[in-house]
């Protein structure tokens, strides 16, 4: 089970949900100044999404918990990171699955997947945990870019 503190999110909106979970994926950062990180190696990364609305749908939810761990831990557990060049390159170091970049990448599609409820539920925070030392958290701009 996870159990954690996590930082909080200032909003005035009525609702805030959070998801916790969590999926083991392979990743090398393509880079010699990653030093030992530019082989590749595994993680189980733990993440926190925090979204946040006014108003439920029709089942009562912000969102359904249960689409935002489909959304995330279907597509990147048991994967190499690298090899999702849909969202990851080895050229552009925007696009380097480090812990920046995944929680970046994860928020980008958690907020594609939400522009689609008439009920507009918002993310507003990605917490990515790589190891027991090492964490990311973003927050995307207000007005929907990066
Ligand atoms: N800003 C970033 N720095 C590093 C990233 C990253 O994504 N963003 N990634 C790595 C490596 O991928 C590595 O998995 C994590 O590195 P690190 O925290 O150094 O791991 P250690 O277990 O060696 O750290 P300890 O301090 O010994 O616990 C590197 N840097
Ligand atoms: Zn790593």
């Amino acid at each position: 089970m996870i159990q954690q503190i996590y930082p909080t999110v200032a909003h005035n909106y009525r609702y805030e949900l959070n998801k916790d979970m969590q999926f083991a994926a392979a990743h090398y950062v393509p880079t010699e100044r990653a030093g030992k990180c530019s082989r590749v190696h595994g993680h189980t990364y733990f993440a926190n999404i925090t979204i946040v609305g006014d108003e439920l749908d029709d089942s009562g939810f912000l969102v359904n918990f249960a689409e935002i761990k489909e959304l995330i831990h279907k597509r990147f557990d048991h994967s190499l990171l690298n090899d999702h060049d849909d969202l990851f390159s080895d050229e552009d170091a925007e696009r380097f699955p480090t812990t920046e970049v995944v929680a970046r990448t994860m928020s980008e599609i958690i907020q594609s997947y939400l522009d689609q409820a008439a009920n507009k539920p918002i993310c507003v925070q990605v917490f990515l945990r790589e190891t027991p030392t090492s964490y990311v958290v973003y927050r995307p701009l207000a007005g929907g870019s990066r």
